[in-house]
């Protein structure tokens, strides 16, 4: 007895001295902490752009309804009129000697635009035209009727975040360009593909190919959609996080599907085929992926942990201790997406009619593959999970692992420099991070032409009322993140000619 109380009052005491070392180590590394690095882009002269032309061209652009089904499986029609639309709604782009555009694979638009100095390596920034289908029941308003609130401030319609805002944004930021009379030094394109939401193998990827055959090996950096200026990510932290997509999740699509005796429902089998994939189903999500702590993940926690209130910026910033308790409270609400391989179970089919014993069933799951882990390794520990024979899982075409991580160095790496200073121009306030996209994007298809690819969408998205709505219901979009867009990609046009972001053939760190 005695010495279970010597055992309990020293493991106190040890804890209790490991608590005082790590609110001391905080408050250390609190008062040490240096001013955030001052963007070296904070030229205001470069001008601001509002959204008053934009948005009655933005809501246009909402209505037409450029649905992707499935690969190869899209409304052409409306895609047709829309690029119609755009090509018609920017006469002062389309009309400049600096500016060619080309059709690709008749739905896709690939606009060039020349720099002055042919040295400089061009940029690419892209979007997409298409959007995901829409459940009309589920909204409040028509999926593409681009309504407004009462007050003007907001619009509703299919495709407002992901991805016309940026088709739109970038193309103001462009033809605001061009009404300055500015020719950039840095060349760039802009590539709008049709299909993402499909894979993009019709639009993207041939994209590519064009830049490809016409001698284009390299690009500076390429800049997509992906992680948005996150409000409220977490509880009481005090800034809103800008997240910079420097890899992208993998993704694989797995069908499960069981095949059983049919027969009379008067004379059923213990379980049919549904029951079967019910059960493996059920398994699979009852048992997720293991949580990954990874380098990156733990140099996002720590950047923002002496913005925490108290106690969290103490348990925060001290991983060597409370790292397992920081992993699993990451495992809960959307920033699990960062932390796993995540496992979704998106269709289901089976059963003909309800006197028949179903023959077949089968289901989609769709995981996205945490970036240190592979599509084998995700098979392998499904099937050991599901444990059944009847149940047959086959990975899906068009699966991929996760992307190579960008250079993210705020100081070596020029390119992520660029995008971090322009985003702090828009939001001053943010702590920009370099994060993994937990979504997919058409930079699988750019990959090849740089290391410097990156996952943004210049706006602000509150994490509990606004997420959900990518792909779901209600998406929308408010006139002040539209102008943020715009001005972020002017910005950008801009930042990227700037003596600061010397190209890379004379690159050197600058110290900041
Ligand atoms: C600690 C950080 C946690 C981050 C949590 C995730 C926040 C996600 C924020 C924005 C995601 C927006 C994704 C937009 C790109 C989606 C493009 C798309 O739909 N591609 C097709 C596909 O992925 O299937
Ligand atoms: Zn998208
Ligand atoms: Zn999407």
């Amino acid at each position: 007895m005695r010495k279970a109380l010597k055992f309990v009052c020293a493991l106190l005491s040890l804890l209790i001295a490991l608590l005082v070392v790590s609110c001391i180590r905080t408050f250390l590394l609190t008062v040490s902490r240096s001013a955030a690095p001052t963007p070296c882009h904070r030229n205001e002269s470069q001008g601001y752009i509002t959204s008053e032309d934009a948005w009655p061209r933005f809501k246009k652009a909402l209505q037409f309804r450029t649905v992707s089904n499935a690969p190869h499986v899209y409304n052409r029609k409306d895609l047709q009129e829309f690029v119609t639309f755009l090509l018609q709604s920017y006469p002062q782009v389309f009309q400049s000697p600096h500016v060619r555009r080309d059709i690709i694979n008749e739905y896709s638009l690939l606009i060039s635009v020349s720099g002055k100095n042919r040295s400089l390596t061009p940029y690419l920034l892209a979007a997409h035209l298409d959007v995901v289908p829409v459940v009309q029941e589920e909204w409040t308003h028509d999926g593409f009727g681009a309504e407004e609130e009462d007050d003007g401030s907001m619009v509703y319609a299919r495709g407002a975040i992901d991805d016309k805002s940026n088709v739109i944004a970038q193309l103001e930021a462009l033809s605001f360009l061009i009404s300055k009379g500015i020719q950039p030094q840095r060349g760039f394109f802009l590539a709008f593909g049709h299909d993402e939401e499909v894979g993009g193998h019709d639009g993207a990827a041939r994209i590519a190919e064009e830049l490809w055959k016409r001698g284009i090996h390299d690009l500076d950096f390429v800049l997509d959609e992906g992680l948005t200026v996150l409000k409220d990510l977490f509880q009481g932290l005090p800034n809103n996080i800008a997240g910079i997509g420097v890899t992208e999740k993998g993704s694989l699509h797995l069908n499960l599907s069981v095949h059983s005796e049919g027969g009379h429902s008067s004379m059923p089998p213990k379980q049919t085929s549904i029951g079967i994939l019910s059960a493996a189903l059920a398994k699979l999500e009852a048992n997720q992926h293991d949580i990954i702590f990874d380098e990156m993940t733990h140099n996002f926690v720590e950047s923002i942990s002496l913005d925490m209130p108290f106690p969290l910026n103490v348990v925060t910033s001290n991983l060597w201790l409370f790292k397992p308790l920081v992993a699993r409270a990451l495992a809960k609400g959307v920033s699990e997406s960062m932390v796993r391989t995540t496992t979704a179970v998106t269709m289901f089919q089976g059963g003909l009619k309800p006197n028949v014993i179903p023959p077949t069933a089968w289901a989609v799951i769709n995981h996205r593959i945490h970036p240190k882990q592979t599509i084998a390794e995700i098979i392998d520990r499904n099937r050991a999970v599901v444990n059944d024979k009847r149940v047959t899982i086959t990975p899906l075409p068009g699966s991929y692992n996760a992307h190579p991580v960008s250079p993210h160095h705020p100081k070596k790496d020029r390119p992520y420099r660029l995008i971090r200073d322009t985003l702090l121009q828009i939001y001053p306030n943010v702590v920009t991070a370099p994060l993994p996209l937990v979504a997919n994007t058409d930079t699988k298809h750019y990959l090849s032409f740089s290391k410097h690819v990156f996952r943004h969408n210049p706006i602000v998205l509150d994490v509990k009322t606004e997420l959900h709505r990518i792909h779901g219901r209600d998406e929308r979009l408010s006139k002040a993140n539209l102008e943020s867009a715009i001005n972020f990609y002017y910005h950008l046009m801009m930042n990227a000619d700037s003596d600061e972001h010397p190209d890379k053939s004379h690159s050197h760190s600058s110290e900041l």
